[in-house]
Order: structure tokens, then sequence, then C-alpha cells
């Protein structure tokens, strides 16, 4: 969010982490999500962006409940050495690169449990699942 605010763009992965980490472990409405990507995309389409909004957010013509990513797994995957995470948060560069991404509590109070964690949870910073907000504007079955 910080590379999207200083320079009017971010890749592909990094909107549909951010739409998947909003929608579904925030709970937020996905339109305060695609409201704030308007204000700052520079390649800012209506077709494109509300288009993918709504398909991250399984609502529309496309309804599904699964398009979830685990910023977990997708830190491991796509910034191994936290070199993505430390050139934004340079505040991290100085931890080992594997605690880039996992820098804990120390650094920031997480705020609502991910739906997967990928086992980076400690015991201490476990939710009770029943406090996960849900999402109102989801589609009901
Ligand atoms: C939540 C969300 C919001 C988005 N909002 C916008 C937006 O406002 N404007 C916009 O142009 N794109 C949007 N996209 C699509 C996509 O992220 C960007 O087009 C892409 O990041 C541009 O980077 P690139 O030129 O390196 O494309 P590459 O990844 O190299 O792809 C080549 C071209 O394919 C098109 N493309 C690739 N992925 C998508 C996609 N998922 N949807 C539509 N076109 C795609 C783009 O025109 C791009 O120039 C959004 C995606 C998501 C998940």
């Amino acid at each position: 969010m910080k590379e999207l605010l200083a320079t009017g763009f971010m890749s592909n992965r990094g909107r549909q982490i951010v739409c998947s980490f909003l929608v579904r472990d925030m709970g937020i409405d996905w339109r305060m999500g695609a409201e704030w990507f308007e204000t700052c995309l520079l390649d800012y389409d209506p077709a494109s962006n509300y288009g993918n909004w709504t398909y991250g957010a399984g609502v529309g013509n496309d309804p599904r409940e699964d398009r979830y990513f685990s910023i977990p797994k997708q830190a491991k995957t796509y910034d191994p050495d936290g070199e993505y995470v430390a050139y934004w948060l340079p505040e991290l560069r100085s931890l080992a690169k594997e605690r880039r991404n996992f820098p804990g509590a120390s650094y920031i109070k997480q705020v609502v449990p991910l739906k997967f964690d990928g086992g980076h949870q400690r015991k201490d910073q476990q939710f009770n699942r029943q406090t996960r907000p849900k999402n109102i504007y989801r589609r009901q079955k």
C-alpha cells in the first residue's frame, strides 16, 4: 500500500493480495478498497479496477468463496529474501532475511486473524475465529 501511495502503481499480484486481505481477512466492504485504488492508481480504469475487485471479492457474475491469497505463502514464494518488503518498509532491513516478512508482534500488532497463516502466528497471537469480521456485502448462499 506504501508503494501504491508513493508511485501510483502496484503489480497485479500485489493488487490481488491486497484485495484478498481486505475482503477475506479484514471483512471490509470491497468497494472501500476499490475506491482507494481509484484514488491512487495511475493506470486506473473503471472496468479493470471494479471488475477485478468484484472478481477478487467473489461477488457479481462470478461468485466464489475460495479466492484467497495466503500472505505468508505469497511472501515466501515471491519475496523469499524480504527484499520487496524491506524496500518499502526500510525499518525491517536490519532483520534477518527470513524474518523480514514475519517480524512479529514487537513490530506490528496484528488486528485480525489470517484465515491461513502458514503456522506463523504464535499461540499468544492467536485469535478466536468467532471474532473474524463478517463481510456483510458478500452474497449469502
Ligand atoms: C484489484 C485489482 C484492481 C485493478 N485495477 C486496474 C486498473 O484500474 N487499471 C488497469 O489497467 N488494470 C487494473 N488491474 C489489472 C492489472 O493489475 C494491471 O493491468 C497490471 O498490473 C498492469 O501491469 P503490467 O502492465 O505490468 O501488466 P502485465 O501483468 O504485464 O500484463 C500485460 C497487460 O495485460 C493487462 N492485464 C494484466 N492483468 C490484468 C488483469 N488482472 N485485469 C485486466 N487487465 C490485465 C494489462 O493491460 C497489462 O498492461 C487491476 C487488478 C486487480 C487485481
